[in-house]
């Protein structure tokens, strides 16, 4: 069925405001369907797509589409077309068939890499400097794919053969994945929130490679562990089922609107060893007060997002080359104050959804260079502890491209054991 002309002019309603990039797209795209809220869910999902289309194109497209007198009517016709395809459209005039007619026509893989890894330039470099050129361009493909929805069965409430066969009433087939012990994929893209399975807490969205990271702290029964910069708490809640509901586990933040996003999911998820506080900064008297005391800390660190463009598509274009250096002076400043609460012998992992070395490798290199009692664990060594099947040297790389996952980051460190006082020294310090 074709979807109703005036849908192309919604579209580029919205898409002139989201390329603005004053806001991030998913922001604008829900205020926007709040004021139009005739809009039905059919067109609100070919509006959407179409837009992250033109996102996800955007060098390619605008390169075509500036070329005519409406330029913002082309990208449109564009971003609908590459969303939905060109013969779902209705109310096209002669000429915009013969548009969309020749740019189907172009050979893409002719156009320069730049243009084809639609990405600005600055972002482009770094890659290529990082990865090569070749790896950049396997790197942006899948960077300009659609993300799979993934799930985490909650360990507290189900487990994962259970749900696959709920699901399956649905009908909705979801498969095991290989790194997440209780992750699913799901192969189409339903609406899962109304389901019983979610309503109930027995199933959380979260990518398979934010169920890694959240697994490589090894947090334990029993144990104290903060998670430092929790936001709307996806890995908090990961944490909480893998210590069986026990223990103590702080969720930081410093925005107490995204903790509150927290709320909802928590009581859902039926966890009640979780503690949310918000915190003013990381030197905060809060995190003062668990100085030494805490067997694990995770630092999933606020950074560019450039792993997540699946996702977000307008992180490329919104991210700006020197707030790359100010971000890392912030990781550096935040994995400072969160190590001072690791105890001894316990364990601190930082982690990003960043592809770029600045905000990882250099991070943490530049933390062990100045924190002689912290050590590096090898990332081997800890993916052999958590049994996890996968590849890895110093660091875990979660890379789209290889693993089929968000990009992420991380690094486990671990507080030296101390050594044990001489007796003289071990009477001063009790007077
Ligand atoms: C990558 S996000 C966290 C995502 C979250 N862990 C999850 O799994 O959904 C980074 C978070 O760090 C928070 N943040 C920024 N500066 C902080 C600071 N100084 N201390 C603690 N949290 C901070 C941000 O508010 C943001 O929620």
């Amino acid at each position: 069925m074709r979807l109703p002309p005036a849908i192309l002019a919604n579209t580029e309603e919205v898409l002139r405001e989201i390329l603005r990039f004053t806001a991030p797209a998913d922001v604008t795209l829900s205020r926007y369907f709040k004021d139009h809220p005739r809009l039905g869910g059919r067109e609100r999902g070919a509006v959407a797509e179409a837009v992250y289309a033109v996102l996800r194109n955007k060098s390619f497209f605008t390169d075509f589409a500036g070329s005519g007198n409406a330029p913002m009517r082309r990208l449109t016709l564009l971003g609908m077309a590459e969303a939905v395809g060109a013969e779902s459209l209705g109310g096209l005039t002669e000429e915009e068939n013969q548009f969309l007619a020749r740019i189907a026509q172009i050979d893409r893989s002719l156009l320069s890499p730049l243009m084809r890894s639609n990405m600005p330039q600055w972002l482009f470099d770094k890659l290529v400097a990082q990865f090569g050129e070749q790896e950049t361009m396997e790197l942006a493909a899948m960077l300009n794919t659609p993300a799979p929805l993934d799930l985490r069965v909650n360990s507290i409430k189900a487990n994962r053969d259970d749900v696959v066969a709920e699901l399956a009433t649905a009908p909705i087939i979801a498969e095991p994945m290989p790194y997440a012990p209780l992750g699913l994929r799901v192969l189409k893209k339903p609406a899962l929130q109304n389901l019983p399975l979610f309503k109930s807490g027995a199933i959380e969205v979260q990518d398979e490679g934010s169920q890694v990271l959240a697994q490589l702290l090894g947090a334990r029964r029993g144990e104290m562990v903060v998670d430092f910069c929790a936001g709307a708490g996806g890995k908090t809640l990961a944490l909480g089922a893998i210590m069986r509901n026990t223990g103590r586990l702080y969720a930081f933040d410093v925005s107490e609107k995204r903790l509150s996003k927290l709320k909802p999911r928590l009581a859902r998820s039926g966890l009640s060893n979780v503690h949310p506080v918000v915190i003013a900064h990381e030197r905060d008297a809060k995190v003062k007060r668990l100085a030494g005391k805490i067997d694990r800390v995770l630092v999933d660190a606020p950074c560019s997002g450039l792993g997540t463009l699946r996702r977000n598509p307008d992180v490329k274009w919104r991210q700006q080359l020197d707030a790359i250096a100010e971000m890392q002076e912030k990781q550096m400043s935040i994995l400072d104050g969160a190590s001072r609460l690791v105890k001894s012998g316990g364990r601190l992992v930082y982690a990003t959804c960043s592809l770029l070395n600045e905000e990882n490798d250099a991070v943490v290199e530049q933390f062990l260079a100045t924190h002689d009692d912290f050590q590096l664990v090898p990332m081997s060594t800890v993916l052999a502890e958590q049994k996890i099947p996968l590849e890895m040297d110093k660091y875990l790389k979660l890379l789209p491209h290889k693993h089929n996952t968000d990009g992420f980051f991380a690094a486990v460190l671990e507080r030296k054991p101390m050594a044990a006082k001489p007796a003289k020294a071990a009477e001063e310090d009790e007077q």
